[in-house]
């Protein structure tokens, strides 16, 4: 069957509704539920057990994809997992993303900032994966530094360490997929919502897809053109293929 998808035009309008007077949801909400969707793809895809490495770099960049990244990082610490953030570029739009850092140093998880040695836990030996949540749909190329950089060492780095992309693969073209031969690769791939036309550009047989971001009613998801998805019980992810 054909991937379900929606352009990121339509994924921002859908945001906005929900976000809207009438459905009134908060974002602190969606992102919560789409921080833990991302958690539990990591874990259904690295299972945690305490013989085996745990450590986990989670890169937030400075929108909303960033701040799925923070709340993912809770989660996983939660989980047993050994969080590490590295958060170069801090918004401080609003004072909820300063209280999800708040919320991580209450977990003792590490929040790197800009002039710190991120790059030191790039190391496949003690690093299980790398969380990309440093931009989603509203990315518009050409990537800005200090992210060009970042994304050029995890491309360096992506075939020992698998990264898990949140949303979007940062650096691909939200409608178009990606821009050139030097982005980069995830291994996995968690749409929130629904899939957005870049998530067809992927190679299923290097990168796992799951959608997650369980936050509609059947009857909104068929507004916006695609079916609802089958999720099991109260799982949070659902893996596409
Ligand atoms: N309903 C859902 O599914 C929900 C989705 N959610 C999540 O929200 C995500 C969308 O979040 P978003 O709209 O805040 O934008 P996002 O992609 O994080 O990036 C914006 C930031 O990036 C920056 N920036 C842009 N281009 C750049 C460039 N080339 N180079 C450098 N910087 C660049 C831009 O900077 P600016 O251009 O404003 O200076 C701004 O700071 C979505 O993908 C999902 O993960 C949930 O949290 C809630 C429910
Ligand atoms: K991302």
């Amino acid at each position: 069957m054909a991937l379900r998808t929606i352009s990121s035009q339509l994924a921002a309008q859908l945001d906005k509704e929900l976000m809207g007077p009438e459905v009134g949801f908060t974002l602190e909400q969606l992102m919560e539920l789409a921080g833990l969707s991302v958690a539990q793809a990591v874990v259904k895809e690295f299972p945690y057990s305490e013989s085996r490495k745990s450590q986990v770099l989670v890169i937030a960049g400075p929108g909303n994809n960033g701040g799925d990244g923070l709340v993912c990082a809770r989660h996983l610490a939660l989980s047993g997992f050994q969080p590490v953030v590295y958060y170069p570029k801090r918004t401080t739009k609003t004072p909820f993303y300063a209280q999800l850092v708040n919320q991580l140093e209450f977990f003792k998880v590490p929040v790197l900032g800009a002039g710190d040695n991120w790059a030191q836990y790039l190391d496949h030996t003690k690093t299980l994966c790398v969380v990309d949540a440093i931009f989603g749909f509203s990315f518009k190329p050409p990537v800005r530094e200090p992210f060009g950089s970042i994304l050029e060492q995890l491309r360096h780095t992506q075939h020992e360490l698998p990264i898990v992309s949140v949303d979007i693969p940062t650096g691909w073209d939200v409608d178009e997929g990606p821009a050139d031969s030097d982005c980069i690769i995830p291994s996995v791939l968690v749409s929130l919502t629904v899939p957005k036309p870049c998530a067809t550009k992927i190679d299923t047989r290097e990168t796992h897809h799951y959608v997650g971001g369980r936050f509609i009613p059947r009857d909104f998801a068929l507004k916006y053109g695609f079916e609802p998805f089958p999720y099991e019980n109260l799982d949070q992810v659902l893996r596409l293929h």
